[in-house]
């Protein structure tokens, strides 16, 4: 299991641009050995950040064909909710660029406009299972579960990653590939969320924090491996990157 790498920016912008750099490159790199790239994406903040990733030289120089792009969490509500982690990227980011529509896996639309969160995990862990039996995602030869090639992480104020909050019991599961909660910290309640094990089998791991609000819980973190925070048990198998804001630095 890989080490933390801590890099801290002076500002988001800078943050932003290693985001970009560090996307493109990995990009570059799996399209060339196999032809694809797998891409987990998360809510919140992280989506502005990965602006510059639409923007010259990026927009141009990636093979956004060969992608193929997923959620590490979703809200459980319409795509068309302001919830929606899906709208979300869509409109910040994935409509602005050629990604053929089939590469895009959302949550089920029906399933999730009914609230249906149990439901709603089984079917994204079938539609990977699908994607294994296509050879789109291997199974990881070390931890047996399925083998992203990068996922872009962000970090609540309370520690927690995709949908795994301090105090639930979701971080414990070892069966499922996506699992769901019905009673989140944060709202909305009913979310589905991909597993510890599942998050841990990417190649690359890239966390991305920025401003105060969690810069307690990242010393926590980088200081006393607080493994009660979901976001400490964060690993990978080839790099674990965590790239820091002064701000959410600002407690180290
Ligand atoms: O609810 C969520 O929160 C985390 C962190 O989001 P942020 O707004 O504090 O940046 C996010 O990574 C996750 O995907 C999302 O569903």
């Amino acid at each position: 299991m890989a080490q933390r790498k801590m890099t801290v920016f002076p500002t988001k912008n800078e943050l932003s641009q290693a985001m970009a750099e560090y996307t493109a490159n990995l990009s570059a790199k799996f399209i060339k050995e196999k032809g694809l790239f797998t891409v987990v994406l998360s809510g919140g903040d992280l989506i502005d950040w990965l602006c510059k990733l639409v923007q010259p030289p990026y927009i141009d120089s990636i093979e956004w064909s060969k992608w193929h792009v997923f959620w590490v969490d979703e809200r459980v509500c319409a795509w068309e909710d302001p919830d929606s982690n899906y709208k979300l990227a869509m409109e910040g980011f994935l409509s602005k660029v050629p990604i053929p529509d089939k590469n895009i896996y959302a949550i089920d639309k029906h399933w999730a406009a009914n609230g249906n969160a149990e439901h709603c995990a089984a079917l994204y862990e079938e539609c990977l299972k699908n994607l294994v039996k296509e050879k789109i995602i291997p199974i990881s030869k070390k931890t047996g579960y399925p083998e992203f090639d990068l996922q872009l992480l962000g970090m609540g104020p309370d520690g927690h990653m995709a949908s795994l909050f301090p105090n639930h019991p979701q971080i414990n599961e070892k069966q499922k590939w996506v699992t769901h909660i019905t009673d989140s910290p944060k709202p909305p309640p009913k979310r589905i969320t991909f597993t510890l094990p599942v998050i841990n089998s990417a190649l690359y791991n890239l966390m991305a924090i920025c401003d105060k609000a969690p810069a307690k819980s990242v010393a926590e973190i980088m200081k006393h491996n607080n493994l009660s925070l979901p976001s400490a048990h964060l690993s990978a198998q080839v790099e674990n990157v965590w790239y820091l804001d002064q701000a959410a630095a600002s407690e180290l």
